[in-house]
Order: C-alpha cells, then structure tokens, then sequence
C-alpha cells in the first residue's frame, strides 16, 4: 500500500503552476481564500520557459537589425552580422536560465501554499500528489479545484516520425546552437515564428505546409508573411506534408510526393491538445465531461459542465491557447470561486460580468511575432458569418505619414469588419512592422462597442502608424 506522507485541506486546489495557474491562485488568495498550487515541473509553465519568452527573446535582435537596415542613415552603420551567441545567452536570461526560484518565490510571496509533484483528482474535491523525492501526498479542497494544466504537443500520424528523436517547440525554443539545416513540420503560428527565426539566425530552413500558411488569416496578410519568409531564405513549401520521415548520419529525410527534403534537424510544431487526458478525469466516472472534439465543456466562468466544484482555465480548458486569454479566464473564474465561497455568486454569469469569461468569444488579441508583425483581434468574418453577423469589410495598404517616416518602403495592410447593423467593429487585422502596439486600440473599440460614428472623434496622432485607423474610416464613408 502506497505510504501517504500527507493530508492537508484547503479552500481551493490549482493543478498545474503556469501563467494560469499562478494567476488563479493568485485572485482566489486576494479573494481571501486558503489555495495550494500543484506544479509537477518548472514553476511558471510553458511560456515562461519554452514558448512565449524564450521565442520572442530570440526573434527580437534580428527584428531590430532588420528595423536599423531599412533605414538610409542607420543602414551604413551597420558593420556586422548578428552575433548568435549574444542572442542565445540573453534568450537564457528571459528564460531564467530555466530556474524557477524567482517564481516560486513569487507565489509564497503571494500566500499561496506550494507543492512540486504530479497531481490526480482521486474524487470529488480530492487530489493525490506524487512528489519526485517525498512520496505521495492527499489534499482535500473545501470549494474548489482548478485545473490550469496546460497542453501538450500534437504528433502528427507521419510513417516513421513516432520513434525519431525531434525537436518540438521546447526543443526549439532553449536550444544551445544553431543547426546547419532546419526542417520545420507545420505552418500554425509556432512553426511560422521558429522558421523565420531560425533562418535569421542562420540555418538553411524549409517549412512544409499541410494547407496555406497561417491558414486563418486573410489572404494579403498571408501574402506578406510569405514574402518576408522567402525573403529570408525560407524554402516555404505550402500544400505538401511528408508521407514518410526516416533519419540516417545524413540527417532527417522527409519524403514528399516527387521529392525528398533532407535536414540537419526536425521541429515539428503541429498543433496542441488541453493536457486534460492524464489528471485522473476518466477514472472520476462523471459523464459529460468533455465535448465531441475531447475539450472540457465549460460555462462562462470556467466551471466544467455537471459539476460543482471543478473548473478549467487556459490551454487546458482549450478554449484559447494564449496566455494573456488564459491569465483573464484566470482572473474571472478565480473571482467566480472567490465569490461563490462566500455566497455571493452562483448560477450563470451574465455576458461582460466580473463573472463571464465573455472576452473568449468576441475579443481575442493575438499577434504572430513574425516579421512583419500580425495582429489581430476579434471575429475573423467567417466567424462573423457563423455567429449570423452581417459584416462590412474595408481594408487598405499601409501607407501613411507615421509608416513611412518609421521605416523605407514599408509594407503593411490593414482591415476593419464592421457589423453592418449596429455600425461598430466586431474584427480588426494589422499586417506590418511593429503593428503589435496598434492592436489594443481595436481591442477597446469592439469590447467598448464604440459606435463608428463616435470612432471618428479619435484622432490619431500625427505622423503615427495608427494614422491607418483615419484612412479606413474615409473610406468607409465618414
Ligand atoms: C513556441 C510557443 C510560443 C508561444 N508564444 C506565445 C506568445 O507569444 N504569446 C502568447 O500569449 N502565447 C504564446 N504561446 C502559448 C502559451 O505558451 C500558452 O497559451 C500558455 O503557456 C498557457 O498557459 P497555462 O498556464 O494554461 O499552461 P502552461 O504554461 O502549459 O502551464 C501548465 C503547467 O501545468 C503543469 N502540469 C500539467 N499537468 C500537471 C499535473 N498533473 N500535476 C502538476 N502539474 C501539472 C505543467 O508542468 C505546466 O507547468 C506560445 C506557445 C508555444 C508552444
Ligand atoms: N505569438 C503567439 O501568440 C504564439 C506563438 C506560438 C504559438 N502560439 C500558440 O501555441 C499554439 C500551438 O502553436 P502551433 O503553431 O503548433 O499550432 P497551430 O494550431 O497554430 O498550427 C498547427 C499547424 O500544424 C499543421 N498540422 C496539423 N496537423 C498536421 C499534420 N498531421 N501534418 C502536417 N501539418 C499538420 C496545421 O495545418 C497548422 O499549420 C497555438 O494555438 C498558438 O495559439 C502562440
């Protein structure tokens, strides 16, 4: 019989110490409950270790040189290469050189009772841990467990990929060297990022494509992803995948219909599952747990569907899979739980309440850290289309006062989707260098709901790219 070294309640419960998990424990504690957070690797999670920062750590300095190259005056100043090793070592400090002290201090500073292991919902209310070098250990919720496990990367079903030894994104994104040669599997936001990255930094990369590059964005800010990637040197290969991979001292084979691309090494990067398959939910017998595509039903404030007492956030809940998303449905289901404890919530969470995880449906922001940057935020108009929105679209190239001063011959695009009926935005599209920081002003736009017509009394100022938003409103029509 297994020895429990432990037995201790608390009011909440968080599986799994990343961003989401940090954040809800966190708003549950400034609620004024007692919460214990379970990490069964690195305090901090995905993103902070071997995502987020790590990549966008490495992306910077080439975007920076690229930025000082397109300008008459900086460019002749320019007498070197990138320095690789430079760029290595300071991606090791954004990732904490992967040591999780500073974290973890963080969250005792933050009241939250901390415990490294593996984590398995045993019952209702009840989690098993399973610590490296304390044995096992029992600890009871009185309201509430969390899930905020993350998710794991897909494998494709290629012949002959499964026994390899890849790179996935974590692979990619803490690695010591620069291989010769890159084959990169996938053309979703990691793959596009890891691939231009790589090529910057001196690798000869082929990108293999499925379908289209970054399949759900419009066409001309796909177009000028593309271009910047081949004229990078990417060999970008779009409506192909491997039938067979095999490796041998000549390095990775992926075979194609008519063709075979050899490489030094692989990074696969296709896709992630909600790491919702190894926590104990299957043994738990509850039905109707999860949807027809394998996620966790949840209702607005993160509770999952049948139960009382278990909620999902983040890349677990599989509803979005970005962290500043997964930090908000934090903050709203850790204030849900908080409240509900002491009685003054329960039930459904009106849309747009402290309590609704609204945002997920209407608002989401992104920006793919390619460069040229994408930005987006809101419904795409297919999804406008599906939610029975008649959507107006108007976009233009990026050709203002602010752009061209920011950079010679400067490229970008821009689009606005404006629900035909109630004249307000509902999707926004910036393609272009350093168009990141433009993005939040579409972000208050759709979640305020600001009328077009009071829109026109922003005024952006002058010579700035946000210049672009004045353009787009002339031309439909104000
Ligand atoms: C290459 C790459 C780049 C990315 N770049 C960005 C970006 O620029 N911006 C952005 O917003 N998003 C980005 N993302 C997505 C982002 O990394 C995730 O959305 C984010 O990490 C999700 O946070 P999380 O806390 O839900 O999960 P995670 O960060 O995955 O944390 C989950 C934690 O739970 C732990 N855990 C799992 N199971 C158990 C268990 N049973 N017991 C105990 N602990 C457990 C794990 O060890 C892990 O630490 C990127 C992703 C990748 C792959
Ligand atoms: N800047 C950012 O915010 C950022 C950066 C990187 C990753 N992320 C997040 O991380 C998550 C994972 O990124 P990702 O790029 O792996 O996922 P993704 O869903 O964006 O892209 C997956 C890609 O893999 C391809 N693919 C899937 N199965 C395949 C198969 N069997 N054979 C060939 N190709 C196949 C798809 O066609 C697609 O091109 C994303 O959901 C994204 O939100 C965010």
């Amino acid at each position: 019989m297994t020895e429990v070294r432990s037995a201790e309640t608390f009011d909440v419960i968080v599986i799994g110490a990343g961003p989401v998990g940090e954040n809800v424990a966190d708003r549950m504690v400034k609620g004024g409950l007692s919460a214990l957070l379970i990490e069964s690797e690195l305090v901090g999670g995905e993103c902070s270790y071997w995502a987020c920062m790590p990549s966008k750590a490495l992306i910077r300095p080439a975007t920076a040189l690229r930025a000082a190259r397109d300008l008459a005056g900086s460019r002749e100043a320019i007498s070197g290469e990138l320095d690789v090793a430079a760029v290595l070592q300071r991606r090791n400090s954004f990732a904490a050189n992967w040591e999780d002290q500073g974290q973890a201090d963080w969250v005792s500073a933050a009241g939250i009772a901390l415990m490294r292991g593996r984590a398995w919902l045993t019952g209702r209310l009840s989690v098993e841990i399973s610590a490296p070098d304390s044995g096992t250990h029992l600890a009871q919720a009185r309201h509430a467990v969390v899930l905020a496990t993350g998710s794991v990367p897909n494998l494709p079903p290629i012949d002959g990929l499964a026994g390899l030894d890849f790179w996935g994104t974590r692979e990619a994104t803490s690695a010591a060297s620069i291989p010769k040669s890159l084959a990169v599997l996938g053309g979703g936001v990691a793959g596009t990022e890891l691939a231009q990255i790589y090529s910057r930094l001196g690798a000869r990369v082929s990108q293999l494509v499925r379908g289209e590059l970054l399949s759900n964005l419009p066409a001309p800010a796909r177009e000028l992803v593309r271009d910047a990637l081949r004229a990078d040197g990417v060999q970008l290969r779009e409506h192909t995948s491997p039938q067979r991979i095999r490796r041998d001292s000549a390095g990775f084979h992926l075979e194609l219909d008519g063709e075979t691309v050899v490489a030094d090494q692989l990074l696969v990067a296709t896709g992630r599952t909600p790491a919702t398959g190894d926590v104990g939910l299957a043994e738990l017998g509850a039905d109707g747990l999860f949807s027809d595509r394998g996620k966790l039903i949840t209702d607005q404030s993160g509770r999952v569907a049948g139960t009382d007492w278990l909620y999902a956030v983040g890349d677990a809940a599989g509803k979005v899979l970005l962290t500043h998303q997964g930090k908000y449905e934090a903050r709203i289901t850790g204030d849900a739980i908080a409240a509900a404890a002491k009685g003054g919530f329960g039930g459904a969470a009106e849309p747009w309440s402290k309590f609704a995880q609204t945002a997920d449906q209407y608002a989401v922001p992104s920006v793919i850290f390619t460069d040229p940057e994408v930005a987006t935020v809101g419904r795409s108009a297919v999804q406008a289309e599906a939610d029975g929105v008649v959507v107006d679209e108007v976009s233009l190239p990026i050709a203002v006062a602010g752009s061209s001063l920011y950079a010679d011959g400067y490229r970008g695009w821009a689009q606005l989707l404006i629900d035909r009926d109630q004249q307000v935005l509902v999707g926004a599209t910036f393609v272009g260098p350093d168009v990141a920081e433009l993005l939040h002003s579409a972000t208050v736009a759709i979640v305020g709901e600001v009328p077009l017509h009071r829109l026109w009394h922003a005024v952006p100022a002058y010579p700035t790219i946000s210049e672009v938003w004045l353009r787009l409103l002339e031309k439909l029509g104000l």
